[in-house]
């Protein structure tokens, strides 16, 4: 990688409760790339974001965003972080989150239309949010992430519970947004979505099991999709543990 990275993990270690969950990580993150993060469920992929956004406790290691220690507070307004569950006020309309996040952030009170737009949320824009269904309410999430145009977003399944019509206005969203040079990191059980990636992070029991472009985790394994690459990958993986 030629540019300095836009995270760099380095031998993180975090416990939560009694789990280890991420040994001593070292991994990096490409600046105005999507980087996707994949693994089985449990692998330490929200563990991994929450250590980025700086709201998970480590105990060990170092973590690198922007140039900044994670979680400090000049990074506040530079990174947006989306949550599994939604983390919006129900009792308030789609636009008055969105315009609440757009307040926090600074950001111009024009934005907070488009991206509803974005989104695909305009017709319900004056909907109490609580009588969303879930698809629609991650998607509030996701506005608000977006609002502030943020130099890097960090989505923890953006498009799960989405249609097939708006997860690729969604991809094609990222996808500009990358070009244009914001830092992103999603995670997705999707493995279509793989390919729309131009990095991937494959986490097994939070290591790391490899790290390379789509076409690179394919031409590796020798696999056509990424559903037989991934499992060929995480076999391997388990194969070595079982015999080391
Ligand atoms: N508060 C907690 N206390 C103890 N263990 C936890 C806690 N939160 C998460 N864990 C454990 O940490 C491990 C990693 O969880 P994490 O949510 O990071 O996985 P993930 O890869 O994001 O999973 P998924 O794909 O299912 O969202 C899991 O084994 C989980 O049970």
């Amino acid at each position: 990688m030629d540019s300095i990275p836009a995270i760099s993990v380095d031998h993180l270690r975090v416990v939560r409760g009694d789990r280890i969950v991420l040994p001593e990580l070292t991994c990096s993150v490409p600046p105005g790339r999507v980087t996707g993060l994949l693994g089985p469920s449990g692998s330490g992929k929200t563990t991994l974001m929450r250590a980025v956004v700086g709201v998970q406790r480590t105990s060990g290691g170092r973590i690198t965003v922007l140039g900044e220690p994670a979680g400090s507070a000049s990074l506040r307004h530079r990174v947006a972080y989306m949550t599994q569950a939604a983390s919006v006020y129900k009792d308030i309309s789609v636009r008055e989150n969105v315009t609440y996040f757009a307040r926090l952030v600074g950001a111009p009170r024009s934005r907070t239309d488009e991206v509803i737009d974005q989104v695909g949320l305009a017709a319900h824009a004056r909907q109490l949010t609580g009588t969303l269904s879930g698809g629609q309410l991650s998607r509030v999430s996701l506005a608000c992430a977006l609002v502030g145009d943020p130099e890097m977003l960090v989505l923890d399944e953006p498009t799960v519970g989405q249609d097939p019509v708006l997860r690729r206005e969604l991809w094609t969203d990222f996808r500009a947004r990358a070009a244009a040079g914001t830092t992103i990191l999603v995670s997705s059980h999707v493995m279509d979505e793989a390919a729309r990636c131009d990095e991937l992070l494959l986490l097994r029991e939070g290591r790391l099991v490899a790290q390379d472009t789509p076409a690179g985790i394919l031409a590796a394994t020798g696999c056509e999709d990424f559903d037989a690459a991934f499992l060929a990958l995480i076999e391997a993986d388990q194969t070595a543990g079982a015999g080391a």
